[in-house]
């Protein structure tokens, strides 16, 4: 068991599916709100409580969120969360990563949706103890870009990771908020910006409110990828397919007739497996789509959501993979190499994330 769990920590792993404020290291989260608390902002003791309990319901973790969002507000700490969740990410390499954040307006502290992320952007420029590449000026039609040296998986060297950031639509959001959203993520495109997400409350708000944006995203050629059927809601399932989106989050809750619609159309699917077991959204992990979707080849990637919320990391969702359905070694890194296809980068960056997961395999077989 130990084994299989230092295999899945050292080979390269593709992170598609983790949002920035659900990815704050615990002690940082302890640091501020003991900060706010001396300050008579929020009652530590009551946010101890909530932030160490273990088993939360969906509604319980947006109320959470609520909390983060006031304990990492200013500039400032939001450089500092993206800082460090990047440095956590790529030591237990992870080789490229899709964060995906909501870009907030903040008029008490002086930030716009803007200057969210050029916090966000500052703080993946301050990272030193890992070498980050994350500009997006790379041509699709060049293979000689920015190709990062390949991770001594041992450890000794400094490890190399590619970030690439994703916007996130919030459901509580309005149309015109989105659009914004949208706009700012065309903007930014030069400064790693790759996609459009949809996330936030599943119970909350109208499809039609995000519709404009996503179909102007589309239209701009951004890529989309849609928390999708993380409570049954069938009608709303079947219009996010009916855009045709690149890629889907959790699919928790798709009846047969939207699962063909899935797989006939191999729209990827982004896989949490601890988030979806400790949000409830199903009894227990064998249960999961997972199974059936690997059992069909169907295009999926393995991710962790909210790492902090959730106290994982996607080494462990890899060994929860392996542990569950009883995967092989190699089937686990054939399934990190997989992902590459599905990635919103240009294909230079796919091309040297191959190379990267072939030399390990290479180095790991010996
Ligand atoms: C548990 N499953 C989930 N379902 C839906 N949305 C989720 C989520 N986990 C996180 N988020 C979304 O990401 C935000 C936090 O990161 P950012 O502030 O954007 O960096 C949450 O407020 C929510 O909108
Ligand atoms: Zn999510």
């Amino acid at each position: 068991m130990e084994e299989l769990k230092e295999w899945c920590h050292l080979i390269p792993k593709i992170e598609l599916h983790a949002h920035l404020n659900g990815s704050i290291r615990d002690s940082t989260l302890f640091e501020l709100a003991k900060v706010l608390g001396e300050k008579g902002v929020i009652v530590f003791a009551a946010v101890e409580d909530v932030i160490m309990k273990s088993g939360r319901s969906l509604p319980e973790c947006f109320q959470l969120f609520d909390l983060f969002h006031i304990l990492a507000t200013d500039h400032e700490t939001v450089a500092r969360i993206a800082k460090e969740a990047i440095e956590d990410f790529a030591a237990e390499n992870v080789v490229y990563i899709e964060l995906r954040t909501t870009p907030k307006n903040n008029e008490s502290k002086g930030m716009t949706k803007r200057s969210y992320m050029e916090a966000v952007i500052k703080g993946l420029r301050a990272i030193e103890t890992v070498s980050v590449y994350f500009l997006n000026t790379d041509d699709s039609t060049d293979n000689s870009i920015e190709a990062i040296p390949t991770n001594d998986i041992h450890g000794a060297k400094k490890k190399n990771i590619y970030v690439r950031l994703l916007l996130s639509i919030d459901r509580r959001e309005t149309t015109a908020a989105a659009m914004e959203t949208v706009d700012l993520a065309l903007e930014l495109k030069d400064l790693g910006v790759v996609g459009i997400d949809l996330s936030g409350n599943p119970v909350v708000g109208e499809w039609n409110t995000f519709l404009p944006a996503l179909t102007y995203a589309k239209e701009q050629g951004l890529p989309i990828t849609l928390h999708c059927g993380e409570v049954p809601n069938r009608k709303e399932v079947q219009s996010m397919l009916d855009i045709c989106p690149q890629r889907i989050g959790h699919a928790c809750f798709l009846e047969n007739e939207e699962w063909e619609r899935v797989k006939s159309s191999k729209i990827p699917v982004e896989i949490c497996l601890t988030s979806n077991l400790r949000t409830q959204r199903l009894e227990s992990i064998d249960r999961h789509h997972f199974a059936d979707l690997y059992k069909a080849k169907h295009p999926m990637v393995l991710c962790t959501d909210d790492p902090g919320l959730f106290s994982t990391s996607v080494s462990n969702e890899y060994y929860l993979a392996a542990s569950t359905f009883g995967l092989s070694k190699g089937e686990l890194i054939d399934l990190a190499q997989n992902a590459i296809e599905f990635v919103f980068a240009s294909d230079g960056v796919k091309k040297a994330l191959t190379d990267i997961i072939q030399a390990a395999k290479r180095e790991l077989q010996q």
